[in-house]
């Protein structure tokens, strides 16, 4: 039996619907062995994020090094990184390591509007690690930071995925969770020369804690096994409009998502 084996370098949500407790959730669920290193702890709920608790540089450097020589990475994803310097030492073990099937979730702010990235670290992600991403999916708000383009519409849309290819990404999709005009979402993704268009039943909920967590683990999940990334991304948008349509009902507040919902009923 061959075993695929995905890694999240991503913050920890006690809550348990985003962060590296969604990505592994994912991963399990699309049969492919989860190994995690953790780059900050956060005290977080459905209500929203109680404190940050970031690890060092070297403690993230230490984990990733440990899967590395023994378990092996067939594909990888980020997700919060909070400081530059986490954000270099990661770049830096991507690279020493030749690691190529790495999705960068370019995390920021979380929806309750904490910062899960510090400013200063903007410039870091898009030196350092930008470059390295075979495929990143920022949400419309990320993709206006990285690009500063302010995207109104679906030609802002495709111009900021250029730019973001021309910065060194290999796939850009950007997702369109935020754009909440009509009764589609549409993620768009451009390979360098083409879009593609990745769209569902906008569904008309607040329990989308983890989404974007969610969708870029199945996606890493889909690249581990030796997935193109054009079906990488349908099966993790398929996934993610699962989770969302049988969604759990729990906190009281933004509650997350149902990560074994693609898995019970489909699609
Ligand atoms: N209300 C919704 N209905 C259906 N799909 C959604 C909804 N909100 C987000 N999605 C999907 O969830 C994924 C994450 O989207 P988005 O909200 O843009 O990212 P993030 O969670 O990073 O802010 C995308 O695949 C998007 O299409
Ligand atoms: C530790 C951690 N990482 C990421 C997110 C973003 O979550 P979302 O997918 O809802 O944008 C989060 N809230 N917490």
């Amino acid at each position: 039996m061959t075993v695929y084996k995905a890694l999240t370098i991503a913050g920890s949500d006690s809550g348990g619907g985003a962060g590296i407790q969604a990505d592994l959730k994912t991963f399990q669920e699309l049969g492919v062995f989860g190994m995690s290193a953790i780059t900050a702890v956060t005290a977080q709920n459905t209500l929203g994020v109680q404190g940050v608790y970031p690890l060092s540089a070297e403690a993230v450097a230490a984990q990733i090094e440990s899967v590395a020589v023994d378990l092996g990475v067939d594909a990888l994803k980020t997700g919060m990184l909070f400081s530059a310097d986490i954000i270099r030492t990661v770049a830096e073990q991507v690279k020493k390591h030749g690691w190529e099937r790495l999705v960068v979730d370019p995390v920021m702010i979380a929806k309750g509007g904490a910062p899960l990235l510090q400013e200063e670290a903007v410039a870091a992600l898009k030196e350092a690690l930008l470059p390295l991403a075979f495929v990143i999916t920022p949400n419309i708000p990320e993709a206006e930071v990285l690009t500063g383009i302010a995207i109104r519409t679906m030609d802002d849309r495709r111009e900021a995925a250029r730019l973001l290819h021309r910065m060194g990404a290999r796939y850009v999709v950007i997702k369109g969770g935020h754009d909440d005009d009509g009764e589609e979402t549409v993620d768009l993704l451009y390979n360098g020369s083409e879009f593609s268009y990745f769209k569902s039943k906008r569904i008309d909920t607040r329990h989308t804690h983890g989404t974007g967590c969610t969708f870029a683990a199945a996606v890493a999940a889909e690249l581990a096994k030796g997935r193109h990334p054009v079906d990488a991304v349908g099966t993790a948008k398929s996934f993610v409009q699962a989770a969302i349509s049988h969604s759990l009902g729990i906190g009281q507040g933004h509650g997350p998502t149902n990560h074994w919902a693609y898995r019970q009923y489909g699609e």
